[in-house]
């Protein structure tokens, strides 16, 4: 649906030219929630404003359903943005209106006349969960509600795709998972495309059905949510699981109870869904002659389904051992080897 090819944004700055977007290459189906990572400096925000043109490109080409919105004149563009709705990280609302004047915003600028404007906005009040609310002025709502408003006001004119810009950021936990969830309702019920950036890794957990890393302007490395989460490739992309996996606390604990073993191997398990590695461990105490004791686990959920890992420290014969690991490798879990403390 969207196909990106070649973007690349350069600004121009002393000394040196700053690339933004580096020739990038990238598909977005329809219907899909994408996600791009990136940390601060990336070309997060840069790729989004080029993707509504809030930004033109140096060169590139970006064609939403058919149309290259790269080479559109001014007219055409103004009509093509109504069908891109864009949420921010602070909300953008006009603070002299009130929640139902928001978002009959956009439906005023696009020229709707009134009494179907008032209909569209008691319909995107009832959709994003703001029935009581429509007489409130900004300043008198919650962060949360104040992105409900964003979101309305996004969706009034039917559009496509929403991009969402850090729209969490501002947000604490409760409310950012109040706000994901909203997200992921509007993708199921509109079958709307939905892009979203971000620096946290649990905002792409959460909803994501696949993930761009960016770094320096360029993709480090996409693919399925679950797929990055289990095999993270590049450094950056491997900082980022570890922002949802992994835990200062729990590496210490655990290299404190690694010391209380002389011998034997600490295995990393990493596997899909929430039962297979409990059926996993039964399986291997009782076909092998080794003793199994589980340091510790996480287990995480995405979009698609459950991932976890789990360290164990197993003891035996060397053989034994290695039969053990040849069998959980047979299973659909995925062993490291990660620190033998012989
Ligand atoms: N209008 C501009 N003029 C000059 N340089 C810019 C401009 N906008 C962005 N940049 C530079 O482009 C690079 C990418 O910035 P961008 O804001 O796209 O990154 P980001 O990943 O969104 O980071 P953050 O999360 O901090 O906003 C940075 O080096 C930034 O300084």
């Amino acid at each position: 649906m969207i196909s990106i090819r070649g973007l690349t944004k350069v600004f121009p700055a002393k000394p040196n030219n700053i690339m933004a977007v580096d020739n990038l290459d990238l598909e977005i189906n329809k219907g899909e929630i994408f996600g791009v990572i990136g940390y601060s400096g990336a070309g997060k925000s840069t790729f989004i404003r080029l993707l509504n043109r809030l930004e033109d490109p140096t060169s590139g080409q970006i064609t939403i359903d058919e149309h290259d919105i790269t080479s559109m004149p001014k007219q055409q563009l103004r009509r093509s943005r109504q069908e891109i709705g864009m949420i921010f990280q602070h909300f953008n609302l006009l603070w002299s209106r009130t929640v139902r004047e928001n978002i009959a915003f956009p439906l005023e600028i696009a020229g709707v006349p009134k009494r179907k404007r008032l209909e569209r906005v008691d319909e995107l009040i009832e959709l994003v969960g703001l029935s009581g609310r429509e007489d409130a002025y900004p300043a008198q709502l919650s962060g949360g509600q104040k992105q409900r408003v964003g979101i309305a006001r996004a969706l009034a004119n039917n559009p496509k795709v929403l991009l969402c810009d850090e729209a969490t950021s501002a947000l604490d936990p409760d409310t950012t998972d109040s706000i994901l969830r909203l997200l992921v309702d509007i993708n199921e019920k509109l079958g709307l495309t939905i892009i979203l950036i971000t620096h946290e890794m649990h905002v792409i957990r959460k909803i994501c059905h696949r993930v761009a890393v960016m770094e320096a302007g360029k993709i480090a490395e996409q693919g399925e949510v679950l797929d990055v989460f289990l095999h993270p490739q590049q450094p950056v992309t491997k900082r980022f699981v570890e922002q949802v996996m992994g835990d200062k606390d729990q590496e210490d604990s655990l290299k404190i109870l690694m010391e209380n073993y002389q011998k034997g191997k600490v295995l990393r398990l990493h596997f899909l869904g929430e039962t297979t590695n409990q059926a996993v461990i039964s399986q291997v105490s009782k076909q092998f002659d080794v003793a199994v004791n589980i340091l510790q686990g996480k287990v995480t959920q995405t979009q698609k389904g459950a991932y976890g890992t789990l360290f164990i420290h197993i003891d035996g014969e060397e053989a034994e051992i290695e039969k053990a690991i040849d069998y959980m490798e047979s299973t659909s879990v995925e062993v490291e080897v990660d620190i033998d403390v012989k």
